[in-house]
């Protein structure tokens, strides 16, 4: 089926640069996405939005090229809860690719473990409305309960506005949770500030819930972009990515967010994109927890590395 992108959708970036930055050996992208191909895996009838087509092997070229070894790939809502094309990409991976799944309460036993044994290690609960129509919490909890002896995770999406109306129903969740995009800040207000420490509160006060420092260049507004050789992008970031760092330098996660849906202003450079991790993980102690110890003990616990 052939499928029309939705108006002004930028696509990925072609070429990115080699980063200067040399990722630690193992590193895991934690956060990223495959997208279609629509004519192989088409997009689903509920999707908000149709995405340029993004391939399991543009996805392994650019692990490659960046200098990672192993993606975590997160269902995109584009797909729905068809997680065909996820599967397809894990399968091919060869184990090099872990996978977050979305699914809906009338899935069998039997296709849980199906997913399993592709390399599924947790759903996405996603409460971004833009994103996906609303699901009873009812429902989140009758999967929440069922995954759980999977030994899987649930990832959450969600605006940092949205948090204390959802906060009882995250705490209340069986498994460990990991925040996509630090909860999505509004960088313009103070880290120190009630928005940004109720979430770090919420991560004070569960062990169980982790964060992805990922996506500076959603959350950005006074950038600078990453493109054009740029080595300080996304500066008004750096103070939430590095606060979390330095507070749960064991729950925090890194991922590209690959190939970025829905941006509006620019597409970023990958290679640049991996140059802001230095700033946020300044010692190479915390990176070498960022991108290997962290990933690995959650998507790969039986080749751990201490
Ligand atoms: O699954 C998606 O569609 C999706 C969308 C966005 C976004 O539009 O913010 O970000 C993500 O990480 C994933």
């Amino acid at each position: 089926m052939a499928f029309e992108k939705t108006p002004n959708w930028l696509d990925w970036y072609a070429n990115p640069s080699k980063p200067n930055f040399k990722v630690p050996h193992g590193a895991v992208d934690a956060h990223c996405h495959v997208f279609g191909p629509g004519e192989q895996f088409p997009y689903a009838a509920e999707r908000k939005y149709t995405p340029c087509d993004a391939s399991k092997g543009q996805l392994f070229a650019l692990r490659d090229h960046l200098g990672f070894s192993r993606n975590v790939i997160v269902q995109a809502t584009c797909h729905g809860a068809d997680n065909s094309a996820l599967v397809d990409a894990l399968k091919t991976s060869k184990g090099k690719a872990r996978g977050i799944a979305t699914v809906r309460r009338d899935i069998s036993d039997a296709q849980l473990q199906e997913l399993h044994d592709a390399g599924v290690r947790g759903v996405r609960f996603n409460f971004v409305k833009r994103l996906v129509d609303f699901t009873p919490k009812e429902e989140l909890q009758e999967i929440a309960e069922r995954i759980v002896k999977l030994g899987w995770h649930i990832v959450i999406y969600f605006e940092a506005v949205d948090l204390p109306e959802l906060w009882d129903f995250f705490t209340s969740l069986p498994t460990t949770i990991v925040v996509d995009h630090m909860g999505r800040p509004d960088v313009t207000k103070p880290v120190e500030g009630p928005e940004f420490q109720l979430f770090v509160k919420l991560m004070s006060e569960h062990k169980n819930i982790w964060s992805k420092v990922s996506c500076p260049e959603r959350l950005s507004v006074t950038g600078p972009k990453a493109l054009n050789g740029e080595q300080q992008s996304y500066k008004d970031v750096v103070p939430f990515a590095r606060h979390l760092v330095e507070h749960f330098p064991d729950r925090v996660l890194w991922g590209t967010d690959w190939p970025h849906p829905n941006l509006k202003d620019h597409m970023p450079d990958d290679g640049l994109l991996v140059d802001f991790i230095p700033h946020i993980a300044v010692t190479p102690e915390t990176q070498q927890k960022l991108l290997v110890n962290n990933p690995m003990r959650l998507y790969w616990p039986e080749e751990e590395v201490k």
